[in-house]
C-alpha cells in the first residue's frame, strides 16, 4: 500500500488500563499530537482505534478494548469478548497501571485473564512523577509475577518521561510490514474516526432498536476548507434497502436530525466550524467488506 521498503514495520498495540490510568493522556504521548477522543466515548460497543503512532519505520495502531473490567450486565460481558476479540487480532497488549490508585479490584482479574494470552505484554507503570520509587518497585514485582510481561516500564504520560523509551520497544515489537495506513492520512486518522463514531453514536440514539447491528458509518472526505472549518462527508452503511426510509426519516427529517446533532457535537470537539454531509447506502453485504472494514478502523478484526 502505502510503503516499498521491506524493512517498515507496522502493527496493532491493544492499550489496556483501569479507568482514570491514564491511557489518553499516555496516547496523546505516543501519538505526538492531541488525539479529540474524549472518555464520554468510552463505552462503545466495538474496539476502536485510538490514534496511530509512528516510530522511525514503524506504524502502530493503537486501539482501545473498551468495557473490559468488570463486567456487570449482560451487554458489557457481550462488549468484552469483543474487546478481547481485539486483544487477540494484537500484536502486543500494553497494560497502564497507575500506581498509586491501583484499583486492584479491577486490576487482578485483569491480570489473570491476561496470563493465559498469547500476545507479547508489557507493563507499563504511569505517574512517576508523582509516585515514590520503593514501593513503586515493590508494585512493579507484584504485577510481574502475575502475567508474562516482557519488558517493565516507568513513565509519566503528562510529562513524557520515560515515553520515548517505551515507544521505542513498542515499535521493536511490530512486525515487519507494509504500512496499513498513507503517511499523508495518519495525521487525520484519528480525526476521521472519531468524527464517523459520533455519526454512529447519534445513529444508534436517536433509531434506538428501529436501527440493527449491522449499519456502519463510512468515512468518505474529510477536508480542511481555506477558511479553517471543516468539511466531511459521511456514509451511513445499512444492510437492507427497507432501512434506507428508517434513517432519512420524513422527508429526510431524522437524516437531518441526526446530522445536525453530529455536527454539533463534533464541532465542539475539534473546536472549528463543521460542514458535514451525510448520505445513505445500501450494501448486503457490507459486514463482508474487508475495504469498509478497514476504513472505519475495525481492519484488524478478523
Ligand atoms: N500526575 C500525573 N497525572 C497523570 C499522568 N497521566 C495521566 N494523568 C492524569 O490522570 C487523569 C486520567 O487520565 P486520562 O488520560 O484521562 O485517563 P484514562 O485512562 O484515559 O481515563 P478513562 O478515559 O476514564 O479510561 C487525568 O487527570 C490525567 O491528567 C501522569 O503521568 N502523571
Amino acid at each position: 500500500m502505502s510503503s516499498e521498503s521491506a524493512s517498515t514495520r507496522c502493527g496493532v498495540v491493544a492499550v489496556l488500563g483501569a479507568p482514570n490510568a491514564g491511557k489518553s493522556t499516555l496516547v496523546n504521548q505516543l501519538v505526538g499530537q492531541k488525539v479529540a477522543i474524549t472518555s464520554a466515548k468510552a463505552q462503545t460497543t466495538r474496539a476502536k482505534m485510538l490514534g496511530i503512532a509512528l516510530h522511525e519505520q514503524t506504524q502502530m495502531i493503537l486501539v482501545d478494548t473498551p468495557g473490559i473490567f468488570a463486567p456487570r450486565r449482560r451487554l458489557d460481558r457481550a462488549m468484552v469478548s469483543a474487546a478481547w476479540e481485539g486483544a487477540e487480532a494484537a500484536d502486543a497488549v500494553l497494560l497502564l497501571v497507575d500506581p498509586i490508585k491501583q484499583r486492584r479490584h479491577e486490576l487482578e482479574p485483569l491480570l489473570g485473564s491476561l496470563a493465559g494470552r498469547p500476545e507479547r505484554k508489557i507493563l507499563v507503570l504511569n505517574k512517576v512523577d508523582r509516585a515514590k520509587k520503593e514501593p513503586l518497585l515493590a508494585l512493579a514485582q507484584d504485577l510481574s509475577a502475575k502475567a508474562d510481561f516482557e519488558q517493565i516500564f516507568f513513565v509519566s504520560a503528562l510529562t513524557g518521561d520515560g515515553v520515548p523509551e517505551m515507544k521505542a520497544a513498542l515499535a521493536a515489537m511490530m512486525p515487519e510490514g507494509v504500512w496499513h495506513y498513507p503517511e499523508d492520512q495518519v495525521s487525520d486518522a484519528s480525526e476521521r474516526l472519531l468524527a464517523a463514531e459520533i455519526t454512529r453514536e447519534q445513529l444508534y440514539k436517536q433509531l434506538h432498536e428501529e436501527l440493527p447491528y449491522d449499519s456502519a458509518v463510512r468515512p468518505e472526505l474529510y477536508k480542511h476548507r481555506p477558511d479553517g472549518s471543516l468539511e466531511i462527508h459521511q456514509q451511513i452503511v445499512v444492510g437492507r434497502e427497507t432501512q434506507r426510509p428508517i434513517v432519512l426519516g420524513k422527508g429526510g427529517s431524522r437524516i437531518k436530525m441526526i446530522g445536525e446533532a453530529a455536527r454539533a457535537e463534533l464541532s465542539e470537539l475539534l473546536g472549528v466550524e463543521v460542514h458535514l454531509f451525510l448520505h445513505v447506502k445500501v450494501s448486503e453485504n457490507w459486514a463482508e467488506d474487508k475495504e469498509l472494514f478497514e476504513e472505519i478502523g475495525l481492519d484488524w478484526v478478523k
